[in-house]
């Protein structure tokens, strides 16, 4: 199923993101680093294409703080500048305003607030350091439409974007990302113990296997495919009247 030269992948992937932030009139790319493997692929893409301009951000917000140590061994492997902002505070307080409703706190409306506070995070970075915010987004995420809109999604570039988990995984072990970020179970980190494959209720192996030759079990096929339509808004330009 996959056949593909990663180490080639590299060097285009890097040569692809230099373009498009010189594109932008920009000088460097912030990453939100999460301590996952996406994370740790795009910003170790990004530090070769801008060894003097990437930064990293890395934003517990109420997280595992297993994810944190991760996101530092990656930024302090690969020699990635970055902060911590921990948003905990900030989150509490604006739950507290807009509702202070405790029965509220385990509701996707709740925890979508999460990456909403890091893209905005995000973006105050890239605003002072005249950069681009690089999306962590995979082939198989936009796929489904597993992402927060203008939260993971709210991004500048998607260097991740023609590639499936899968491949992520070759890429990853092509950077000489560590293996326990590689084999680490895939999370939004969104509330405790929640990953991804039990939410979407199906497998990376299966959903790959759809994306890329078209087969799968009906089971998953039915799932993917409602994922897809159901979340189709997401990757869409804005709707407006033509009148
Ligand atoms: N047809 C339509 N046309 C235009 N807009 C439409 C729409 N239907 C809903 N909407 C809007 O979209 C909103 C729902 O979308 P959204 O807010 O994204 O919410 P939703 O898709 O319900 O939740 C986000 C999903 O992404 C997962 N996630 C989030 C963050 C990170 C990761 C990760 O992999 O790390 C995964 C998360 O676990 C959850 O399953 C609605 O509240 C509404 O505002
Ligand atoms: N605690 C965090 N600190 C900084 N950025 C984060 C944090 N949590 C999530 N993000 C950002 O949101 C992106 C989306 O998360 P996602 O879980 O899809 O990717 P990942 O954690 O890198 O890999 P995986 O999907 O395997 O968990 C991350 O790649 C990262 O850029
Ligand atoms: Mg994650």
């Amino acid at each position: 199923m996959l056949n593909k030269d990663y180490d080639q992948m590299v060097d285009k992937l890097v040569e692809w993101i230099h373009k498009k932030v010189k594109q932008a009139g920009c000088d460097g790319v912030v990453v939100g680093l999460s301590g996952g493997i996406d994370s740790a692929v795009t910003a170790t893409l990004c530090k070769k294409a801008f060894p003097e301009n990437t930064f990293g951000v890395i934003m517990p917000c109420y997280s595992d703080p297993q994810d944190a140590k991760d996101a530092k061994l990656v930024a302090e492997k690969f020699d990635i500048p970055y902060q911590i902002v921990d948003l905990s505070t900030t989150f509490d307080q604006l739950l507290k305003s807009i509702e202070g409703r405790a029965d509220l706190e385990k509701s996707m409306a709740v925890a979508n607030i999460k990456p909403r506070l890091r893209m905005t995070t995000l973006y105050y970075y890239a605003s002072i350091k005249n950069s681009l915010v690089v999306g962590t987004d995979n082939r198989s995420e936009l796929k489904v439409g597993y992402f927060t809109k203008y939260g993971d999604g709210g991004i500048d570039i998607a260097p991740l974007g023609n590639l499936v988990k899968l491949e992520v995984r070759e890429v990853a072990s092509a950077l000489g990302i560590p293996e326990k970020i590689i084999t680490k179970d895939p999370s939004a980190g969104l509330w405790g113990g929640q990953t991804d494959e039990v939410e979407m209720g199906i497998t990376y192996e299966e959903l790959d296997k759809y994306i890329l030759t078209g087969e799968a079990t009906p089971r998953v096929k039915e799932i993917v495919d409602n994922l897809s339509s159901r979340n189709k808004h997401k990757l869409e330009a804005i709707p407006i009247p033509k009148f």
